[in-house]
């Protein structure tokens, strides 16, 4: 049995990606690859849509394709927790969908390793670099990151005085500065600072092709999921995936 996939945003960098996985990958194959100047309606009939589009095109499409019976796989960043409660109250109770604000293993672990040293340092700080074509910013994984970091603790991180008007957008607590750059393709540190040390942790994506076996996990695990699942963690059997 093959699993039927809609791609939206298959014209762009992911998508392409994703198009380029389904066709050599026996387990898949392609129902539609839907670009701006598609209807949403030609992914009916698939069994999974992934999404990599950009925020207001993922909320129609994820609608769609929740009033249609598929279930999801988003890629697109910017689903942040505020979204993501809201999306949970609209998942039927036998349709599942997956919000992936990374699908390359080593972010995946570098965002883990991060929740795990949270509560440790009351001193956190996001540094977070992309191509310059990036719309977003910040950057989905670094929101990610913050709000766990911020789950993670017992106490809340205090936020830069007022009158600091250089520390980045302030996520749960956490400042997160954003670099666009030619030549970048993805990079993030989490620094934190302690009494007499600093610790940083560091991920960068060197090509696009980190992301193929993450997507491959969640389009796998897509139609045996139920309710809404954020990032690999669970699915990659790591500990704490739910916080
Ligand atoms: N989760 C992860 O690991 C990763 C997530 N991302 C995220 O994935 C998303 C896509 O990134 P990327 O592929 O680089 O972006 P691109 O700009 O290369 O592609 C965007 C895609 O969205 C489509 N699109 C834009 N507007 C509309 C619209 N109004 N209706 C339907 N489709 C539309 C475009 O179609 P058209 O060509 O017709 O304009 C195109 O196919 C971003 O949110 C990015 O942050 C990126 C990398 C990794
Ligand atoms: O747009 C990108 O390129 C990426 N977007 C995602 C994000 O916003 O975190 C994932 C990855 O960083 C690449």
């Amino acid at each position: 049995m093959t699993i039927a996939v809609a791609v939206t945003g298959a014209t762009g960098r992911m998508g392409r990606l994703i198009l380029e996985l389904i066709d050599r990958d026996d387990a898949f194959t392609l129902h539609a690859a839907l670009s701006s100047a598609d209807s949403l309606d030609a992914m009916l009939g698939a069994d999974v849509l992934i999404d990599v589009t950009r925020l207001d095109v993922s909320e129609r499409a994820v609608d769609v394709a929740l009033e249609g019976g598929l279930d999801v796989v988003i890629g697109t960043s910017g689903w942040d927790a505020t979204r993501i409660g809201a999306l949970a109250e609209r998942v039927p109770a036998d349709r599942g969908v997956l919000v992936v604000p990374n699908f390359s293993l080593g972010s995946v672990l570098a965002t883990h390793l991060a929740t795990t040293a949270a509560r440790f340092f009351d001193s956190v700080e996001i540094l977070e670099a992309h191509h310059e074509r990036k719309v977003d910013s910040p950057s989905g994984t670094a929101v990610r990151t913050a709000e766990r970091i911020a789950a993670a603790r017992d106490t809340p991180l205090d936020p830069p005085a007022a009158e600091q008007r250089a520390r980045g957008e302030v996520v749960d607590g956490v400042p997160v500065h954003s670099l666009r750059l030619r030549g970048v393709v993805a990079e993030q540190r989490v620094l934190f600072g302690g009494t007499g040390e600093l610790l940083e942790i560091r991920h960068e994506t060197l090509d696009q092709s980190a992301y193929l076996a993450g997507i491959r996990t969640a389009l796998l695990a897509a139609p045996d999921s139920t309710g809404v699942t954020v990032g690999l963690d669970a699915l990659l059997g790591l500990d704490g995936a739910a916080r």
